[in-house]
């Protein structure tokens, strides 16, 4: 029987950097042919078609899927299995198979998935990488209280949560076989040191930890780390082990279609004032600006802000101009729409 197909699962919460180190794989894959799962919380579609613009020949657009449907956790049976199952069946069947969460997925669920008889006689998990917004880690975005959580986790294995990022966050850490702090250059260097002594010892022992900017890492160092993770779930606790459902209903998103806008200045200044006001983690979408033939970009995570103008619209392309805005469930729908669009 041929050898089986690795596949590393990249995790980490919302805007911590999984598509940018993907695009940084893809642009560096050294020869190795890669297939790429992408699910995205949210109905745009961002991530798999900014990969897709990478115009790469190990890794073209037939090669990069995208799922959709809600969090990948939760629709592994739906969409993921088949989703495998179509990649293995194909006859250039590739090197490595990369899987991105959305940042709001629990890991565990989709590395069992990768434990069922006719995925695992094909493909093994080679690693869950998980990457971490280090800004968003040292402002304390998963953990109101460090000490605090360090206490009780001292105190009981099995930990009480006071946030749905906590818990989350928890689970992500837990399961991976290395851990990513990435914006690096956001941190200084006794920030990095500060995390990366905290978060050590929140790991299983043998996990390795790196620092990245932009997810800049060497490929032989991320893949090939030959875990087996599906035959290790043991070791990985998850605080919804015993849940038989997650619903992701601590979140939610929606699309909104702003119109094209007079200049990425005025829209931002927009967004800044409804991320200031309403509980918005992550916004990002496709935006028609007036009077140019390129599309602009906008990347939203926390209150940090990003643009730039990635290509030319394509002739008989719709210039769109949407934003895909994702927040804590009972965020005011209808008052940052407002808000952007006014
Ligand atoms: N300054 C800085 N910005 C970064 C870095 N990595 C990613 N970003 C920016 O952070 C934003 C989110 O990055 P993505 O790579 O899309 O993050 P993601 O984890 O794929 O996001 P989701 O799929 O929405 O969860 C983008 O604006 C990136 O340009 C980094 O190391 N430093």
């Amino acid at each position: 029987m041929s050898e089986k197909i690795p596949a590393t699962v990249i995790t980490g919460f919302l805007g911590a950097g999984k598509t940018s180190l993907i695009r940084h794989l893809i642009e560096n894959s050294d020869g190795k042919k890669l297939a790429l799962i992408i699910n995205e919380f949210g109905d745009l579609g961002v991530d798999g078609e900014l990969l897709k613009g990478c115009g790469n020949e190990n890794c073209t657009e037939e090669d990069i899927v995208e799922l959709a449907n809600g969090c990948i956790c939760c629709t592994v049976a739906d969409d993921f299995l088949p989703t495998i199952q179509k990649i293995l069946s194909r006859e250039d069947r590739p090197d490595h198979i990369i899987v991105e969460t959305s940042g709001l997925a629990l890991p565990k669920p989709l590395v069992r998935a990768f434990g069922w008889p006719e995925v695992r006689t094909q493909v093994t998990v080679d690693g869950v990488v998980t990457v971490i917004d280090g800004p968003a880690y040292r402002d304390g975005l998963f953990a109101a209280d460090p000490e605090a959580v360090q206490a009780q986790r001292e105190a009981d294995e099995m930990l009480d949560h006071d946030s749905p990022l906590e818990e989350l966050f928890d689970d992500q850490l837990n399961c991976a076989d290395m851990i990513i702090l990435n914006k690096a250059d956001l941190l200084d260097a006794s920030e990095v040191a500060s995390a990366t002594e905290q978060l050590k010892g929140r790991l299983r022992p043998q996990v390795k930890m790196l620092e990245t900017s932009h997810g800049k890492i060497d490929i032989r160092v991320l893949l090939g780390l030959g875990s087996a993770a599906e035959d290790d779930l043991a070791s990985r606790p998850s605080v919804h082990d015993d849940a038989d459902d997650h619903e992701h209903d601590d979140f939610e998103s929606f699309v909104l279609d702003i119109g094209e806008v007079a200049s990425p200045e005025f829209l931002v200044a927009k967004l800044q004032a409804a991320i200031a006001t309403h509980d918005i983690l992550r916004v990002k979408g496709f935006i028609t600006v007036a009077g140019k033939d390129m599309r602009l970009v906008l990347q939203g995570v926390g209150s940090r802000l990003q643009h730039y103008f990635d290509r030319d619209w394509k002739d008989g392309e719709t210039r769109i101009s949407k934003l895909v805005i994702i927040g804590e469930h009972d965020m005011d729908q209808a008052a940052i729409a407002e808000m952007i669009t006014a």
